[in-house]
C-alpha cells in the first residue's frame, strides 16, 4: 500500500501559486494497476515523482509498503563516472541483489557491449538509455511508476524487454499516469483521478475513466 496524509505540493508563490495536490489523504492499494489519469498540466509527473519518493511533498507524508523503483523513464539515477559494473555493484548494497547478476541482465536486456573500463558517461545517449532501462529491469520492485510512455526499448532486444516488463510488472503494483483513459484501458483495474489539486481513488478502472470524462470532457484525448 501507498498512503498519503495531508500531502500539499504547491509552485509559485502568491497569486500564481498552483496547487498540484491540495491536502491529498488516501491509501493506494498494492496489487493493482492503477491508471493515474489527469488533464495536461494536471500535475501527472509531479504526483509521480511524489508516489515514487523522487521528490518530497511540501507537507504531509508519502509512505509505502515495498520497495517503490524510481519512474521507469527516469533517467539520472546512475553514477555517470562509474562504469556499468560499479553501477550494477551499488544495487547489491541498495537491493541485496547480486552486482554481477545486475551486470548481465543489464547486458543481456540493453544489447550493449559492455567495456570493462569504460565509465557510464563514454557510451551514447541512446546506449545509456537502452543501459539505464536494462539496470531498472534487473530488480523485481513491488511499485513501478510510467509517466505518460515506458521508455523505447532496443531494436535488438525488443522482445526481451517486453517480455522483462511484462513479468516484473505483473508481480508487481504499477501505477501508471496518462491523459488518456483509452491509452491504459484493458491494462489497468484501477484508477486516480487529479484534477485542480484534488486526488481521488476509484476501486475500477471504469469508475477513474467515467468521474475523469465527466471532470474533464475529451481528456486531452486528441494530443495522442
Ligand atoms: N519544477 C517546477 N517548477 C515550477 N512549476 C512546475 C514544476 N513542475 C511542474 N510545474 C507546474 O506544475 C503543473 C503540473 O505540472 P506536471 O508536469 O506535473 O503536469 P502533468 O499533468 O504531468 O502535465 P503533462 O500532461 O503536460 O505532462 C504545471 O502547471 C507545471 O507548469
Amino acid at each position: 500500500m501507498i498512503e498519503l496524509h495531508g500531502v500539499w505540493k504547491s509552485y509559485g508563490k502568491g497569486r500564481k501559486r498552483r496547487d498540484v495536490l491540495a491536502g491529498a489523504t488516501l491509501d493506494l492499494p498494492a496489487g493493482r494497476k492503477i491508471a493515474l489519469l489527469g488533464a495536461v498540466g494536471a500535475g501527472k509527473s509531479t504526483a509521480i515523482r511524489l508516489l515514487s519518493a523522487l521528490e518530497p511533498p511540501d507537507l504531509g507524508v508519502v509512505r509505502a509498503a515495498g520497495q517503490r523503483c524510481w519512474p521507469m523513464n527516469y533517467p539520472q539515477f546512475v553514477e555517470r563516472a562509474a562504469t556499468v559494473l560499479q553501477n550494477a555493484l551499488m544495487f547489491e548494497h541498495l537491493f541485496g541483489v547480486s552486482g554481477h547478476e545486475v551486470a548481465e541482465i543489464t547486458a543481456e536486456l540493453s544489447g550493449v557491449k559492455i567495456g570493462k573500463f569504460k565509465p557510464f558517461k563514454g557510451y551514447t545517449p541512446l546506449e545509456r538509455r537502452y543501459l539505464m532501462l536494462g539496470l531498472t529491469l534487473s530488480v523485481q520492485f513491488d511499485w513501478y511508476f510510467v509517466d505518460d510512455l515506458l521508455p523505447p526499448a532496443p531494436p535488438d532486444t525488443g522482445v526481451l524487454v517486453d517480455e522483462t516488463i511484462q513479468a516484473r510488472f505483473n508481480q508487481a503494483s504499477v501505477i501508471w499516469a496518462t491523459r488518456d483513459p483509452a491509452f491504459v484501458a484493458g491494462y489497468c483495474d484501477a484508477g486516480l483521478v487529479l484534477h485542480r489539486g484534488a486526488l481521488t481513488f476509484y476501486d475500477t478502472f471504469e469508475a477513474a475513466s467515467e468521474a475523469y470524462s465527466r471532470l474533464v470532457p475529451n481528456g486531452g484525448a486528441k494530443r495522442r
